[in-house]
């Protein structure tokens, strides 16, 4: 199994130290324009191979994709992260490009390849995507939903003082400060609804909080996560990898579901070999698919700012 990571920064370095841990992949391809970054970064995370006891191998490129050519899955992490104090859409004009020149190079030596896209504003980079290649639409998949979930999660085991690994829950929706949806309704932990333990409002908080979890991190980093971005990007490459079958919210490319058409978002998929091998239909209440159709229509105006003539 090779897997390409394009962009060796923050995220894409995080995600390749993830999958080496984890161990399933023989050779992970890190590519960057930056001069020897990514060779450096290779290096650097080779060197911890003999201590952490995993076997792939990881490659580094300054821009030579005959280097990534026959990866069976490909990331995308390049572009600009964003400064504290804006949104992921004000990226949309440098990160655009990038994304479509770098899809359309991994596509020329690796036809075959499952995109993920990382890149922000995510769910319209992954839409660029799908509007830029020829690719079918289970192999495009945009990475937010699993990260959004796993702050849910962090911020539920907070409010309820009992581990992450004791609760459940799930964000939809797009990758966005306002156009989250998490699904408090549907928490629980060990089964039970997490609204047995804790106030509405406690609830209602922990949703404005997870909403605004990159916001938060970014303020306080300089720069925008990516420890928990590396390893939900890793789940992904896991779960399509290994032919998992494992249930994540993703963007995906919807038509009619969910009542919602030409537009990725994060809604919850089946990953396995084939991608998006099923796109989950939840039985949301009026209020919550009052949200997700909001949450749409705001991806749908950072779609319209592409230029898709380019
Ligand atoms: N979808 C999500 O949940 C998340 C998305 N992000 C996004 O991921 C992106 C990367 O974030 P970081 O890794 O923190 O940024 P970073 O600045 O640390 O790394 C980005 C890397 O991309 C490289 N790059 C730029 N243009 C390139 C090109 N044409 N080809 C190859 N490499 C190129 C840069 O040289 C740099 O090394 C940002 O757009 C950020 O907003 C970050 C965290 C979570
Ligand atoms: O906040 C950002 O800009 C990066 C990101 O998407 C996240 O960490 O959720």
């Amino acid at each position: 199994m090779k897997i390409t990571i394009v962009g060796a920064g923050a995220v894409g370095a995080s995600c390749a130290e993830y999958i080496a841990i984890k161990n399933f992949a023989s050779e992970v391809v890190l590519i960057d324009i930056k001069e020897d970054y990514a060779e450096g970064k290779a290096m650097d995370l080779m060197q911890t191979a003999s201590l952490l006891g995993f076997d792939t191998r990881i490659v580094g490129s300054t821009n030579d994709y005959s280097k990534t050519a026959n990866s069976d899955i490909a990331v995308i992490t390049s572009g600009i992260p964003r400064k504290p104090g804006m949104t992921r859409e004000e990226l949309i004009g440098i990160n655009a490009d990038i994304v479509k020149s770098v899809s359309s190079s991994i596509l020329e030596h690796s036809p075959n390849a499952t995109i993920i896209v990382v890149s922000n504003p995510m769910d319209t980079m992954t839409y660029l995507v799908h509007k830029s290649t020829n690719l079918p639409k289970n192999k495009i998949i945009g990475m937010g939903g699993a990260l959004d979930s796993a702050r849910f999660k962090y911020r539920l085991s907070e409010a309820l003082e009992c581990p992450a690994s004791d609760v459940d829950g799930m964000v939809i929706g797009g990758h966005s400060d306002t156009g989250m949806v998490p699904l408090a309704r549907l928490a629980t932990r060990n089964s039970v609804p997490v609204s047995k333990f804790i106030s509405e409002e406690r609830l209602d908080q922990v949703s404005e909080d997870t909403k605004v979890g990159g916001a938060t991190l970014t303020k306080m980093l300089g720069t925008s996560a990516w420890y928990a971005p590396g390893a939900a990007v890793s789940s992904l490459v896991q779960a399509i990898a290994c032919d998992q079958k494992k249930m994540f919210p993703c963007s995906a490319l919807l038509e009619g579901e969910y009542g919602l058409n030409d537009l990725c978002i994060g809604v919850p998929v089946i990953l396995g070999e084939n991608g998006i091998e099923e796109i989950v239909e939840l039985e949301l209440n009026d209020a919550e698919k009052a949200k997700l159709k909001e949450s749409a229509e705001g991806v749908t105006k950072t779609n319209d700012l592409l230029d898709l003539k380019k």
